[in-house]
């Protein structure tokens, strides 16, 4: 399939990208951090399970965070999130295997690798416990098969979040195997966002598969409204990096993890 008149020239360009980048070297073998426990211990703490994203750019972002990826990682857990993602690519987010090698030494929680994997070989690159794969981009001419990949990943230790973003990828991830499914609510043919993908798509996932709402959650109002349609956890970049302002990482981390939590509390005070 090709998908140059369906996705965004970034996108195409992050696809054209992944596709020249080789793989690793030695097969990498990790024993993971679970993401389960993690997201258990939030909850079980009263706070709402985040993977905090460490994303020094973006396509759509404003600006650059230059701050050293470990003091971020270090205010990102400070504040309550209950795993980190950071993104290795390099030419669209600023990122890299280093970086992500020194934020899994530097912290305890799991922590996601964040990249666009399109062949086997390219797991080999770093060890992190989850590796993210998206259905949408593995439908592509010349990549490997979902299913191999997931059966791949897992060989290696990894777990694995399958990126979704409609009914259709859903219904590819659960029969690929998956048992982490996120919904993405970033398009990646427009690059909008929209937090009405999640609600429509959260009811496709059965339970018994963790559900992880993706992109463009800014507020405590946006966690209450992705816990209300289903996220066992929430991935969040932008809002806690904060691109151009460069506020204070631990503080923007606190108000998301703590808003659904203060929502409960409302409730029961209320009633
Ligand atoms: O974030 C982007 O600009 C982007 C552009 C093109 C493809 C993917 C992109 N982001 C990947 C992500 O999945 C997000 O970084 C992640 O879900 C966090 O999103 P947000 O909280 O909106 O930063």
């Amino acid at each position: 399939m090709d998908y140059s008149e369906e996705i965004a020239p970034a996108v195409q360009s992050i696809l054209d990208a992944a596709r020249e980048r080789g793989g690793g070297g030695d097969r990498v073998s990790v024993t993971p951090r679970s993401l389960a426990d993690a997201f258990e211990a939030a909850e079980n703490a009263g706070r709402t399970p985040v993977i905090a994203e460490i994303k020094p750019t973006s396509p759509t972002a404003d600006g650059e965070r230059t701050d050293d990826p470990v003091d971020l990682a270090r205010q990102m857990v400070a504040g309550g999130a209950a795993a980190l993602s950071v993104l290795t690519e390099p030419d669209h987010f600023g990122g890299s295997a280093a970086t992500l090698e020194r934020v899994r030494d530097a912290v305890d929680v799991p922590v996601l690798r964040k990249d666009f994997v399109l062949h086997e070989s390219q797991l080999d690159v770093v060890e992190a416990d989850v590796v993210l794969l998206i259905v949408r981009f593995l439908e592509a001419d010349g990549t490997d098969d979902l299913a191999d990949l997931l059966t791949a990943a897992r060989e290696r230790g990894f777990q694995v979040l399958v990126e979704t973003h409609t009914a259709a990828e859903v219904e590819k991830a659960l029969g690929a195997g998956a048992d982490i499914i996120g919904v993405n609510n970033r398009d990646l043919a427009e690059l909008e966002v929209d937090l009405g993908t999640f609600e429509a798509v959260a009811p496709e996932v059965p339970d018994g598969v963790t559900l992880i709402a993706e992109s463009g959650i800014q507020t405590p109002d946006d966690v209450t409204r992705m816990r209300d349609a289903g996220a066992d956890a929430l991935l969040i970049g932008s809002a806690i990096m904060d691109h151009d302002a460069a506020t204070d990482v631990e503080a923007n981390t606190r108000r998301l993890t703590d808003a659904d939590t203060d929502a409960v509390e409302t409730t029961t005070t209320d009633t």
